[in-house]
């Protein structure tokens, strides 16, 4: 069933998200860094994307997982997906939080009031709302597709 936008997220469903960040963090293409970032992405239809950090040789190609896990659900149902929460991971246990461009492609297709879940020191589950992490955010106007 779709989850309505109004709805609590669970502390299961909370769970749920950061293990699928931390599994698909295992797929990391990160042979530069070595560290090994996974998303997930809750929609407000109740679906759920997962994407890896993907390095690349030209450093600055790199693609951070929560940018890829943007690209494979919008690759899957189109430009209107909206997010209810995010939740990172990585086996490096250490602490971590969405990079500023990837606040910025997140706040495109959330609110200020989506969940941001993370790892705090010592792999604590932790969280906040994107609009703590991008405030006053600068946000297009979506223009419905022809
Ligand atoms: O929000 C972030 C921040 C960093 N990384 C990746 C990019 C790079 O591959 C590695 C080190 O910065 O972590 C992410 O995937 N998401
Ligand atoms: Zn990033």
């Amino acid at each position: 069933m779709p989850l309505a936008v109004e709805e609590e997220i669970s502390p299961e469903l909370r769970l749920k998200l950061r293990e699928l960040a931390t599994a698909v963090a295992q797929h990391s293409y990160s042979p530069y860094s070595h560290f090994r970032v996974g998303a997930a992405l809750l929609l407000t239809d109740g679906t759920i994307f997962t994407g890896c950090n993907v390095e690349n040789a030209s450093y600055r190609l790199t693609s951070c997982a929560e940018q890829a896990a943007i690209a494979r659900a919008v690759s899957e149902l189109g430009p209107r997906i909206r997010l209810r929460a995010v939740a990172v991971a990585n086996l490096n246990d250490s602490a971590s939080m969405p990079c500023g461009a990837c606040r910025q492609t997140l706040s495109e297709f959330g609110d200020d009031d989506v969940l941001i879940l993370y790892p705090a020191e010592h792999n604590e589950p932790a969280e906040t709302t994107l609009g703590a992490l991008l405030p006053h955010a600068f946000r297009g106007t979506f223009i419905e597709p022809k």
